[in-house]
């Protein structure tokens, strides 16, 4: 689990380092504060996003589900920094492997909350969707804007980054993945 109290002697002394006075008033509070909010930032890192898939319906549509624009916000693993946008999420369920909408939402949730690379978050939900559903494809897209080529670095604010992962037929099937691919970009 999270260590808060490790945490917050980090943040101290990161703020000794840079020359602060850690006992003024508006700061005295900070390492604390720092420290709750990593673990929520973090909390992924307990969880499964395999777990959040477990409910499924025995229903039998075998058409495509695509949940569009799911805001997401993660962390950086070079920098910690954040990056944010959105995730597109599309899958072709097996009969009796349909899974609620929120849970493609959370699978993203899960995965964002660590230190994280947006190439290995839009594998990593493709990947979770695969292994419970079994469905016929999934296909994720991931448009984010990374604070730390923004804020600092080469400072390109405005710069998207889109990645993308697909896997069973949205792979295999060149009109099938040209389908799933316009209708995520209808709503770009
Ligand atoms: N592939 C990928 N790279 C990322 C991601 N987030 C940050 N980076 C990059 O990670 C790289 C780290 O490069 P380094 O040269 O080790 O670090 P740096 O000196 O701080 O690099 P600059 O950002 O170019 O100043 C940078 O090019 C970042 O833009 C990500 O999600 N995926
Ligand atoms: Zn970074």
């Amino acid at each position: 689990m999270i260590d808060e109290e490790k945490i917050q002697r980090a943040v101290k002394m990161i703020l000794e380092a840079v020359g602060e006075d850690t006992e003024r008033e508006g700061l005295r509070d900070t390492p604390l504060r720092v420290a709750k909010m990593y673990s929520e930032l973090f909390s992924g890192l307990h969880r499964d996003p395999k777990d959040e898939l477990e409910v499924y319906f025995n229903e039998d549509h075998e058409e495509m589900v695509l949940v569009r624009d799911i805001p997401f916000y993660s962390m950086c693993e070079h920098h910690l920094l954040p990056f944010m946008g959105k995730a597109h999420v599309a899958y072709i369920p097996r009969k009796g492997r349909l899974t609620g909408l929120s849970k493609l939402a959370r699978v993203v949730e899960t995965v964002s909350k660590r230190p994280q690379l947006q190439e290995r978050i839009t594998s990593e939900i493709a990947d979770a969707i695969m292994e419970v559903l079994n469905p016929h494809g999934v296909a994720v897209v991931i448009e984010a804007e990374h604070m730390c080529m923004s804020m600092r670095g080469v400072r390109k604010p405005g710069a998207i980054t889109v990645t993308s992962a697909v896997r069973g037929i949205f792979r295999t099937n060149e009109a099938s993945r040209s389908e799933v691919l316009s209708l995520i970009k209808k709503g770009l």
